[in-house]
């Protein structure tokens, strides 16, 4: 499950710019990080930089035909920036993600100031755009470089502060911003977001927006409005854009979403009366909308996302990836409907 404290592997280091075994020391490690910025700078001359140019992250194809992003030693980064004849000091620009399987601190850094065909030929990789990235990527890699860009994005979108307008400064590892000559602190924001599979005992509800790439339906999902609990933006949103009243809502997990810009989504399952199940669907918001049995269901998680595009024919009904957290509501519903099946 995506919520499931997914611990990073790290090596054995004993040294104080790297973090050792065990998941207590490496999330101290990096609290130390964040908060004090001589230990950060040390451990940044020791680390792998994640590298991205304008927001995309660079994919390398594998053997196997797998992709994964392009990390390089913070050594090897001097050497490809002094090769293209750029500034040394934009890897100052680095934001700290987490600790590598190696053992080490782990950063990020856009090379936006750089030609990207040149860095692209340099590690025999490409720079790709994240959607496309999210799909090319393992469920277990998508998060860290989604992290990543939205770091990047917050930093590039916050130089100034809201509240006087002048530049904001951020500390070594990226946590957060300060406004120059003041003790105000800009921290990164995720908006909430609830995404409900709403289901009535036997079937669950799927939707389309008009933006979907044809054929793509996913869980009901709305923005939390201030001041609202998630059962509370549950029932609105349910109530909103099909129609339905929901009995209750059950908490699934979570994830951070980085599309448009940072969502934090909280999937929940929401219970509606198979009594009252006719839709009056919100035309303005959702394309369609409409009710799937397990059958239906299992068969499109069979589906890849996104399909193999078809002979003009009718668009084939897919789902969202299996590491969005849409798919996870799909998955274990399909799950907790077979279970109840065989007892
Ligand atoms: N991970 C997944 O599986 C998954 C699946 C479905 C949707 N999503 C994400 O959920 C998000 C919300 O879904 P939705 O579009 O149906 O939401 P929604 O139903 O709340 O409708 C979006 C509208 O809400 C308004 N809005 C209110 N607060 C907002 C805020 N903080 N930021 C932006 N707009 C705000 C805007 O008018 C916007 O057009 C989308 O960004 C989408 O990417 C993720
Ligand atoms: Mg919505």
């Amino acid at each position: 499950m995506l919520n499931r404290l997914r611990v990073l592997v790290s090596g054995l280091s004993h040294s104080s710019t790297r973090c050792c075994s065990g998941y207590v020391s490496r999330m101290r490690f990096l609290n130390r990080l964040k908060e004090d910025d001589d230990a950060c700078a040390e451990a940044l001359s020791d680390s792998h930089l994640m590298l991205f140019h304008s927001l995309q992250p660079l994919l390398k194809q594998n053997q196997d035909r797998s992709f994964s992003s392009v990390s390089l030693h913070h050594k090897d980064v001097e050497s490809l920036l002094q090769s293209l004849g750029a500034d040394l000091s934009i890897i100052r620009e680095s934001v700290l993600i987490g600790c590598s399987d190696t053992g080490g601190a782990l950063f990020c850094l856009d090379l936006a100031a750089v030609e990207a065909a040149a860095v692209e030929e340099q590690n025999g990789a490409k720079f790709v755009d994240l959607r496309k990235s999210f799909f090319l990527l393992s469920d277990s890699a998508a998060p860290l470089v989604a992290k990543a860009q939205a770091l990047l994005r917050w930093h590039q979108t916050h130089r100034f502060c809201s509240l006087s307008g002048k530049p904001t400064e951020r500390n070594r590892s990226g946590s957060h911003r300060v406004t120059a000559g003041s003790k105000v602190i800009h921290y990164p924001q995720m908006s909430p977001v609830v995404i409900a599979l709403v289901h009535d005992g036997s079937r669950c509800l799927l939707a389309r927006q008009a933006s979907f790439p044809p054929g793509l339906y996913s869980a009901l999902a709305g923005f939390c409005d201030m001041g609202e609990s998630v059962e509370e933006t549950v029932r609105r949103e349910v109530a909103e854009e099909a129609g339905l009243e929901v009995l209750s809502v059950t908490y699934s997990g979570s994830q951070h979403w980085p599309f448009p810009s940072s969502s934090f989504m909280i999937g929940c399952f929401a219970a509606v009366s198979p009594a009252h199940t006719e839709l009056s669907v919100d035309h303005s918001e959702l394309e369609d909308a409409r009710w799937f049995d397990l059958r239906q269901i299992q068969t499109g998680l069979r589906v890849p996302a996104p399909p193999r595009r078809g002979g003009g024919g009718p668009a084939v009904t897919w789902f969202p990836p299996r590491h969005a957290i849409g798919h996870q509501l799909m998955q274990e519903w399909a799950e907790q409907q077979q279970t109840r099946h065989v007892t």
